[in-house]
């Protein structure tokens, strides 16, 4: 992977280590269809890109970034853990392990020049592990509830994981996406057929539909880049509209999030953070 490196004028690498360049995203990422789309826009508002031109909202320390929080859900073994590994890691796992409560990756973006990130976290489908993962539902600004397109069950239950997750958040505070997994598994027209139920079920919900396939990875890195793109550009809006500079408004969230992972969560899982 080719990142983007500059060294200090002491010669030290800079702190946190540079966003690769696969991760830098300029034009504003469109959606996967019109049909179920959270905005139809081509282009980034306009005060977010002069925001994003001021020069005072570039390059802060580490400690002052704009993060942003997204917490996946959906039934047990629809992917969502695959979906993850796919876009952080690049990497594709055929035997499922079930998520035991809760892990996280953090993801880092170059936005229009302006560094941001996004806070994945990762829910077990699980019934007896749910009252675990719902602790960290709160605080979301992205929910990405997920389906099995070769299991159509899952896409029913998607209504009652949104509800959940929402009872932790504000209404209409966070940007929710339907992502429909396993494209590979399904022939053309079941496809479709699957397809076009999803997008009843996002325009109930309000949500943007994405359908992809982590074992491929088709339309993995477009979905995560819109999501990045609605969400920084939603953070540029409110710290202007509240005069606030770059920061990441999420510290302290992010601060208990963690101090719940180590109090709450059995060693034995998928990653050894939980
Ligand atoms: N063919 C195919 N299989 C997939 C895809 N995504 C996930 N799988 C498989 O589906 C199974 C479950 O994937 P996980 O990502 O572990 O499922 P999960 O939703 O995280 O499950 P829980 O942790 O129990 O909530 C694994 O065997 C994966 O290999 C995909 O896009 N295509």
């Amino acid at each position: 992977m080719s990142v983007i490196v500059q060294e200090n004028r002491n010669g030290m690498m800079p702190f946190p280590p540079p966003v690769s360049r696969d991760r830098a995203v300029r034009d504003f990422p469109q959606c996967y269809t019109t049909e179920a789309s959270l905005q139809l826009k081509e282009d980034w508002d306009t005060r977010a890109n002069a925001a994003c031109k001021d020069s005072a909202a570039r390059h802060q320390p580490w400690d002052r970034q704009k993060m942003s929080k997204v917490v996946v859900v959906g039934d047990l073994n629809v992917g969502k853990t695959c979906l993850i590994n796919r876009f952080c890691k690049d990497v594709f796992e055929r035997d499922y392990k079930a998520t035991i409560g809760v892990d996280f990756e953090i993801e880092r973006f170059e936005i229009s020049g302006v560094p941001f990130s996004l806070q994945i976290w990762d829910t077990a489908g699980q019934e007896k592990f749910k009252c675990i993962a719902s602790a960290y539902y709160r605080g979301a600004q992205v929910i990405i509830t997920v389906f099995d397109m070769a299991d159509i069950k899952s896409l029913d239950h998607t209504r009652q994981w949104l509800h959940e997750a929402m009872s932790e958040n504000e209404p209409g505070s966070c940007f929710i996406f339907l992502v429909g997994t396993k494209k590979d598994l399904l022939p053309s027209e079941e496809r479709q057929r699957t397809e076009k139920d999803a997008v009843r079920v996002a325009t109930e919900m309000h949500a943007e539909f994405w359908a992809v396939s982590s074992k491929t990875g088709e339309n993995v890195q477009g979905f995560f880049f819109r999501v990045a793109a609605l969400a920084f550009e939603k953070c540029m809006l409110k710290d202007t509209e509240n005069g606030i500079p770059a920061s990441i408004g999420r510290g302290d969230s992010i601060k208990s999030d963690y101090a719940k992972l180590d109090e709450a969560t059995p060693p034995d899982t998928k990653r050894s953070c939980c």
